[in-house]
């Protein structure tokens, strides 16, 4: 069946969970959705995975553009998400145009990582037919200002920002909302408090769903493991089992476990 935002919202509304993982290229696109994967997410971690820079701010349009396509050929049943890439949104002109060239490319949403600021975009883009997911928590295109890949939202001021900028991105008319590295109980606090469906990653069990870097899942990635990776390839023994068992472990609620999340 076809992954829509509106199959997403039924999941949360009956306590299901869904899958979402990374991919740039058509051949994992496919299998990806043929081993069950809801949404497929053409992220921006591109630039450190395949490309090898050292932060995700290098990443242009036309990279994001080129592996949109890449992935929409490969035909997946999956809901396409892609990544609007560092400054690709900091104008409302901008973000109509460059967002339109993302759909075109054969995404069915994008993106975007930020707070308050973003409402008037996020509501631009709804309104023109463009769902879109708002990224908070532990924002990669910010690590200049965060001071590195840390935590977020562990005090109980930043908490409570973070529920309030969550509440005011879906007000303006995001379907999604993705959270990274926050405190398990702060992810539980936002997935139950807003009406849309919540993906994690290293946000603890609780969000609707969990999403992961393919090559962290399948062991692959060089350097350092944050720890809210799993490889999923070393019990499986090959690429297809290893994506089969991180969607039934998603979905089953097995993953992620306490070693996989941070406490509040
Ligand atoms: N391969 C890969 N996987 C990712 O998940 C990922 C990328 N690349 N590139 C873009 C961003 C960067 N991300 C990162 C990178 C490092 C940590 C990290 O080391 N986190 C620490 C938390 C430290 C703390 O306690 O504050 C950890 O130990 O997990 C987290 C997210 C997530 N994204
Ligand atoms: C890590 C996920 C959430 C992401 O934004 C990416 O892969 O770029
Ligand atoms: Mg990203």
């Amino acid at each position: 069946m076809t992954a829509t935002i509106q199959t997403l919202q039924e999941r949360k509304a009956n306590q299901e969970k869904f899958s979402c993982l990374t991919a740039y290229d058509a051949t994992f696109a496919s299998l990806l959705s043929q081993c069950g994967i809801d949404v497929i997410l053409v992220g921006d971690s591109l630039g450190m995975v395949l490309q090898g820079k050292d932060s995700t701010l290098p990443v242009s349009m036309e990279d994001m553009v080129y592996h949109t396509e890449s992935v929409a050929r490969g035909r997946p049943q999956s809901l396409i998400m892609a990544d609007m890439p560092f400054m690709s949104y900091a104008t409302n002109e901008t973000s109509m145009a460059n967002a339109a060239r993302l759909m075109q490319a054969g995404a069915h949403m994008v993106k975007l990582e930020g707070t308050d600021w973003m409402a008037d975009t996020i509501h631009r883009l709804s309104e023109r037919g463009i769902p879109v997911c708002a990224h908070l928590g532990l924002t990669p295109q910010f690590v200049n200002k965060l001071g590195g890949y840390r935590v977020q939202g562990r005090d109980s001021e930043a908490a409570d920002r973070m529920v309030a900028h969550a509440r005011m991105l879906v007000d303006a008319g995001s379907d999604l909302v993705l959270l990274e590295c926050v405190p398990a109980p702060l992810a539980e606090r936002i997935t139950r408090e807003v009406s849309v469906p919540v993906i994690g990653i290293g946000a603890g069990a609780d969000t609707d769903g969990q999403v992961l870097v393919l090559h962290d899942m399948l062991g692959i990635t060089q350097g350092h493991r944050p720890r809210f990776v799993k490889d999923f390839l070393a019990e499986a023994g090959s690429v297809p089992a290893a994506i089969e068992a991180y969607d039934q472990a998603v979905k089953s609620g097995q993953f992620p476990t306490k070693e996989h999340s941070f406490r509040g």
